[in-house]
């Protein structure tokens, strides 16, 4: 494995505390961007001010994106992951849970940086929250791997705004290979989205804690 994946500040709790913070700000931003009506004259403004606290959190930076300590389930040391990650504003973020039966599940709630098609979440971003949903299900088997095949059935349009629930569990594993299924449904329990993965373990996979 690369050297990517060993060479990681790790973040104490109040460390990633205060960064998820941040980023939730940072979110925040993003939304209000997006939805901003005001003149060019003040969104420029804004830009300048954004800049120059960019530059702030510059002077110090490091390589890569840090880990969290890790919990129970041994799935949660990438903090700054783009579905799950609290470290990172452009993540929902996604707060996946894992049960003991290997059941991954979550509730969330897409706002409008999401969306594709007008007033519904982008399929890609479906597709991005299946993929990491499935991963999960797939690591908590015991065997973590990369995404081989990514099938996504789009049967209704997902909406933004409103609760959404993504459901995954892995199904069988060989050898290598891990095979994992899953569904985001509405907040009218219809389901919206499926999806079925493979993955395969590195010939010499990390373990998962
Ligand atoms: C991401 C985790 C990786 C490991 C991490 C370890 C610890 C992490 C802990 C916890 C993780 C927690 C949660 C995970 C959450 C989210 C997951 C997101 C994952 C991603 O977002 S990940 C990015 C997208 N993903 C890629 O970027 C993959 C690029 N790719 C490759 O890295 C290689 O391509 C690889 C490794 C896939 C295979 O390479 P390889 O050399 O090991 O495979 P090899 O040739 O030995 O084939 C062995 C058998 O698999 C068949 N086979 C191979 N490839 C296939 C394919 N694509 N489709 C169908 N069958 C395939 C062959 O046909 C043969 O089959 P057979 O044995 O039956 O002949």
């Amino acid at each position: 494995m690369r050297e990517v994946f060993v060479d990681r500040d790790v973040l104490s709790g109040d460390d990633e505390a205060e960064l998820a913070a941040l980023a939730a700000r940072v979110r925040e931003l993003a939304e209000a961007m997006t939805l901003t009506k005001v003149e060019p004259a003040e969104a420029a403004s804004v830009a300048a001010e954004i800049a120059a606290l960019t530059e702030r959190l510059k002077a110090a930076r490091r390589a890569h994106p840090p880990f969290g300590t890790v919990g129970e389930s041994g799935l949660d040391r990438q903090i700054a992951n783009p579905v799950t990650g609290r470290l990172n504003p452009l993540a929902p973020p996604v707060d996946i849970e894992v049960s003991e039966d290997g059941i991954v599940r979550a509730e969330f709630t897409l706002p409008a940086v999401y969306e594709g098609p007008p007033t519904f979440v982008h399929g890609g971003v479906s597709a991005m929250i299946m993929d990491q949903a499935l991963g999960m299900a797939a690591a908590a088997t015991g065997t973590p791997g990369m995404t081989a095949t990514l099938e996504t059935r789009y049967r209704r349009p997902t909406p933004l705004g409103v609760p959404l629930t993504v459901e995954a569990k892995a199904s069988r594993v060989e050898g290598r290979k891990i095979y994992a299924d899953g569904t985001i449904s509405g907040p009218d329990g219809r389901v919206t989205v499926e999806a079925s993965a493979m993955f395969i373990a590195p010939q010499s996979a990390p373990a998962a804690s």
